[in-house]
């Protein structure tokens, strides 16, 4: 049978929006194995879609061959149990190649990251993710963050553009994003897919929410999917005060150590991981390892959250 569109499969999700941390082995060259063994067992934790080699999985890092390999290794362990969406970046050439070779290792999406290094403008912007977006078949979803920050008009041309399924937002204006919500619901009825998508994601959950955004990319899930899973349930049911409890316990606490180094967004989701048990080697640069003592308190805090889950903290 053949599979809904990408759309309609991430619309409702039963649980959170999965970003793979990339493994490498101990001289820093992918390590596939490992890779595969994460993304099955998060799909196997009940993830709703991974998202492969985006941020957390250090697109930055991978050259082509090795971006190509992971995302067919995802689509491998998601054994089409849910979709996997990849990314795809750098200037609007590299972005194209990248969005081939995604689509040739068979994912079922496109996660659009900002252009590298350039400041460019509004209709630049535009005509960047209109090429990434016609290079293949797949649905685009455009990550807003950093230089690629859009105007509402912007983004009512995007949802014009024929396969740019969403926008996801690591920027954190709500005022801006409420403004977005009226113009393209105003200008372009129909279905167009927001999500949130800032560092720790689950921190400002509720806030998005009440703009109706109700999707949300969570780093947790790769090292303490069970925490991930309840808070992602308790959003679902309007479980409010497991939800505060998780936030106030374990989420904002995560939160302030992740803000203790820079790039711990991705180096100590990664520590995480390896606590529990899974060795997916260390970031590569420009990145760092984040400090013996960020890492104890992580194991702390992942044990704490674990309580919670039992209310008994
Ligand atoms: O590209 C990425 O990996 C992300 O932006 C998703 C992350 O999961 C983000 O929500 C985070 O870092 O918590």
């Amino acid at each position: 049978m053949t599979p809904a569109p990408l759309a309609a499969r991430l619309r409702d999700p039963r649980g959170p929006l999965f970003f793979p941390v990339t493994a490498y082995g101990p001289g820093g060259s992918l390590d596939l194995d490992a890779y595969r063994t994460h993304v099955r067992r998060g799909v196997e934790a009940g993830a709703a879609a991974v998202f492969a080699a985006c941020g957390t999985g250090e697109f930055h890092a991978l050259l082509p061959e090795e971006f190509e390999a992971c995302v067919r290794a995802a689509v491998e362990a998601a054994d089409g149990r849910v979709p996997v969406v990849a990314g795809a970046g750098y200037g609007t050439a590299l972005a194209v190649r990248y969005a081939r070779l995604a689509e040739a290792a068979g994912a079922d999406g496109l996660l659009a990251m900002p252009p590298y290094l350039v400041l460019a403008g509004q209709e630049g912007l535009l005509r960047h993710y209109r090429e990434v977006a016609a290079a293949t078949a797949l649905p685009v979803i455009v990550y807003q963050r950093d230089n690629a920050v859009f105007t509402p008009e912007t983004v009512v041309g995007l949802a014009r553009t024929e396969g740019v399924i969403g926008l996801k937002d690591g920027l954190g204006d709500l005022d801006l994003m409420q403004r977005v919500v009226s113009a393209v619901r105003t200008e372009v009825p129909g279905d167009f897919l927001y999500f949130n998508g800032l560092p720790t994601a689950e921190q400002t959950q509720l806030a998005y929410r009440a703009l109706g955004i109700t999707l949300y990319s969570s780093a947790v899930f790769c090292f303490a999917p069970e925490i991930a899973l309840a808070f992602h349930r308790a959003l679902r049911t309007g479980d409010l005060p497991v939800a505060h409890r998780l936030l106030d316990g374990f989420y904002g606490p995560f939160a302030d150590l992740r803000a203790q180094g820079r790039g711990y967004a991705v180096s100590l989701v990664k520590a995480g991981v390896r606590l529990r048990g899974l060795d997916v080697g260390e970031v590569r640069p420009p990145l760092h390892e984040p400090a013996d003592d960020h890492v104890k308190q992580l194991a702390r805090l992942i044990e704490r959250g674990q309580a919670l889950l039992e209310g008994d903290a």
